[in-house]
């Protein structure tokens, strides 16, 4: 004999199995659908931002920038590559035109060679740079170096040549560029900094110092081109496996000559470069890159500036320790 109590009950849980599987189940479903179909056209606005876009890509011979070209070659652009070393951008360029997707839709990479130390090759590259396709939809800022050494012996070119290369460089490129974005009213500027654009590490001051210049500049450029409908995107990520420490320039101006653990053991660059096109195809303005511990580095530094700066030196004991410097 079943109780009216235990009848009850299990009215009760067959309804609830009901309602369950009557709504629960399909507004389950729904919200996936719905978040999916979001997904896509983000996808698909993204997509066509890029495709026939003129992108600009500066330090196309290697790592991210090199990645950065064979993603938005993919994606459907219209390459300039940039770069000191006229043959490795000549072979980036064949190995781009003769992938599929350029098969498709047939665009051939241009390449500028120039030193981004130089002013005047600068400005004259900018020049070259217009003229490729008319105009330029994206500047990628891109090229850089790094550094290793100690402030107190390190010699006041081997700041400059950083600074140059990092800040003046891109900075020159980026105004001489600029008046035909604003004539245009169109155009999109992304620079690559840094973690070390936001927090200052030991024995990187010349780096971190050009990285957190290029932050602020390309953040009072925002503001400033808002009126001209003109996007710019500052992209910080952290450790990424690339050249960049084997190129890295010392006290002296030697080269460094070293991949780094850290370089190592950092993000794949082509990883990098696919959100670096998802970042320009969402017009995101600022983008950190980065894992765990340099992103709370980062909150640490503005809520907790005493304790970040106890890390910071007891990190430069330790390295001072280990490297005998
Ligand atoms: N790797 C990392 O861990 C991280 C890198 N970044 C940033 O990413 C960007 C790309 O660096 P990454 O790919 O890692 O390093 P790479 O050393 O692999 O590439 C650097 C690129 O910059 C170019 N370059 C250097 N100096 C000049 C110059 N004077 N004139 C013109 N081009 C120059 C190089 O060209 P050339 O072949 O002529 O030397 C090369 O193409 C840099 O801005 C770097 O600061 C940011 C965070 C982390
Ligand atoms: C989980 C809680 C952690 C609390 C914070 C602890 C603080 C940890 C310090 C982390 C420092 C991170 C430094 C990251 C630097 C970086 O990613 O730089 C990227 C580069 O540009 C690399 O250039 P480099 O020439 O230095 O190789």
């Amino acid at each position: 004999m079943v109780s009216a109590a235990t009848r009850r009950s299990l009215l009760k849980a067959r309804a609830m199995d009901l309602i369950t599987s009557a709504a629960i189940l399909p507004l389950l479903f729904g919200c996936v659908g719905v978040f999916g179909l979001f997904k896509l056209l983000q996808w698909l606005r993204m997509r066509a931002y890029v495709r026939d876009a003129v992108v600009v890509i500066t330090g196309a011979t290697s790592g991210l920038g090199r990645e950065c070209a064979r993603v938005f070659s993919a994606a459907g652009a219209r390459l300039v590559l940039c770069g000191r070393n006229a043959e490795a951008l000549e072979e980036l360029s064949r190995e781009l035109a003769a992938s599929p997707a350029a098969q498709v839709q047939a665009h051939k990479p241009h390449t500028v060679i120039f030193d981004l130390t130089d002013p005047g090759a600068t400005v004259r590259a900018a020049a070259q740079i217009l003229k490729c396709f008319g105009h330029v939809d994206v500047l990628i800022n891109n090229a850089g170096i790094s550094y290793r050494g100690t402030i107190v012996d390190t010699s006041l070119d081997v700041d400059k040549r950083v600074m140059e290369t990092n800040y003046f460089g891109p900075v020159a490129l980026t105004k001489a560029l600029l008046p035909s974005m604003i004539r245009r009213r169109q155009g999109h500027i992304v620079a690559i900094s840094s973690v070390q654009g936001r927090i200052g590490i030991p024995f990187r001051s010349a780096y971190a110092a050009s990285k957190h210049a290029t932050q602020a500049f390309f953040d009072c450029l925002r503001a400033e081109v808002e009126q001209h409908d003109i996007e710019v995107t500052v992209i910080s990520p952290g450790y990424i496996h690339t050249s960049l420490s084997l190129n890295a320039i010392t006290a002296n101006g030697s080269t460094y000559g070293v991949t780094d653990e850290t370089t190592a053991q950092g993000r794949s660059p082509a990883e990098v470069a696919r959100d670096v096109l998802a970042a320009v195809g969402k017009k995101k303005k600022d983008v950190l890159l980065a894992g765990l511990a340099p992103t709370s580095a980062v909150y640490l530094r503005t809520l907790a500036p005493g304790l970040f700066f106890s890390l910071m030196a007891s990190r430069a004991r330790k390295e001072r320790k280990s490297k005998h410097c």
